[in-house]
């Protein structure tokens, strides 16, 4: 590919290169028949309400920060591949346990099953996020380095999804459409990749101005989309104006294990990017409990009332006459809501079931003293009735 001119001619060429190379690496990452996966080793039960993996190259301080985030010890020294397995710590953050993971150092190559590159990368796609941990002082190289050895395997960092609708079919050939001006790819090239992957019969649909990758991505249909943070530790050994510059690009975060700095900035970006949603439950005419949120998430299951509900006990759904919900998500509280009301960190929820009279318990709820603050200030406005 390398080797061969850009331009239109060449093009068709290139496209179906890039889907016969794409349908190569699938069959590599397939694990070998008789074992359980890439991961072997290096399983680490699932634990808390959210997974994080921290990836990088060796000894930019991974450990360190595992350390200094959990409370869990693991090895950190100065000399490469400190770290040769995966080691969870706990994070307790906003009412929530979180589940960091230190893995070994990966380097270029990994991908290919450089070092443990493998494993590493298969734990990685269990987790919820990435945090790629670079060296501040080194080249910036490295997270292009790395960011390619993930997409290699099929993770797509801070990416969304294409907007391609595609299904096979058994018969009537391929349909092809777009709602849009394509600007990268045609019918022509489209049925080239298409008879690549032998696939005869199918619609597809462009809803965006998609590439040649996105195409072949939808295809394979494998690829998982994760959110990545990009953490640069040791600024204490950079000067600010370098600081500064990597602090003010997307999804970043500059930090220092050795000085304690921005730690708990990085948290907080950390639990923003998992986007949990925290729910607190009130049993009619009592106070909700501010010490145990129901954590839901978009990505791991849903955040509808129903999502809720199943969460508290799987056959909680056919009781269920309505709920009653306090918070961002209602529009005047308590809001009445259906099954599919999707809930927001910190709301309160009030499950009134089929057979219970909604009267009851009305008013007896005066006051707490307890809970999130957004909750509270509210409160004093209008107090939680039922
Ligand atoms: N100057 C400076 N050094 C740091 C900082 N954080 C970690 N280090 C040092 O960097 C070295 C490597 O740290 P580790 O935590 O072992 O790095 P790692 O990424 O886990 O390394 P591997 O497990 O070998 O991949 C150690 O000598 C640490 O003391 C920091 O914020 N500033
Ligand atoms: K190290
Ligand atoms: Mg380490």
């Amino acid at each position: 590919m390398a080797r061969t001119q850009k331009n239109k001619a060449t093009e068709y060429h290139l496209g179906q290169l890039k889907a016969k190379i794409a349908k190569l690496r699938t069959q590599l990452l397939e694990p070998p028949k008789g074992s359980s996966g890439a991961g072997e080793g290096f399983e680490v039960t699932k634990y808390g309400h959210g997974r994080v993996a921290l990836i990088g190259f060796p000894s930019v301080g991974k450990s360190t920060l595992l350390t200094m985030l959990t409370g869990t010890h693991s090895e950190a020294a100065s000399y490469e591949f400190t770290t040769l397995t995966c080691i969870p710590g706990i994070i307790h953050y906003n009412d929530t346990k979180i589940q960091l993971l230190d893995l070994p150092g990966i380097i270029e190559g990994a991908s290919e099953g450089k070092g443990r590159g493998r494993q590493v990368i298969a734990v990685s796609k269990s987790s919820d996020i990435v945090l790629m941990v670079l060296d501040a002082s080194k080249s910036e190289g490295h997270r292009q380095i790395l960011t390619k050895e993930l997409e290699a395997v099929g993770l797509r960092l801070n990416k969304k999804p294409p907007q391609i609708y595609f299904k096979k079919k058994k018969t009537g050939g391929i349909s092809f459409n777009s709602t849009m001006q394509l600007t990268h790819v045609d019918e022509k090239l489209c049925y080239q990749i298409l008879h690549e992957y032998k696939i005869h019969n199918a619609e597809i649909l462009f809803r965006e101005d998609a590439t040649v990758d996105d195409l072949i991505d939808v295809i394979e249909g494998n690829r998982k989309y994760m959110k990545c943070i990009y953490v640069y530790n040791k600024i204490d050994v950079v000067g600010i104006d370098d600081v500064d510059k990597l602090a003010r690009q997307p999804n970043s975060i500059v930090i220092s294990c050795n000085l304690k700095l921005n730690l708990d900035r990085l948290l907080a970006k950390m639990w923003d990017a998992m986007g949990l949603v925290r729910v607190y439950t009130k049993p009619q005419g009592q106070q909700p409990d501010f010490g145990d949120p129901v954590v839901l998430s978009a990505d791991r299951g849903g955040c509808s009332v129903e999502d809720f509900c199943n969460h508290i006990h799987r056959s909680l759904v056919k009781e269920v006459k309505y709920v009653l919900v306090w918070g961002s998500s209602a529009r005047h509280s308590p809001q009445h809501c259906g099954l599919s009301h999707v809930l927001q960190d910190e709301d309160v929820v009030q499950i009134v079931k089929k057979k219970e009279k909604e009267s009851e318990g009305r008013g007896r709820f005066k006051s707490h003293t307890t809970g999130p603050a957004r909750i509270a200030d509210r409160e004093k406005k209008a107090p939680l009735k039922n």
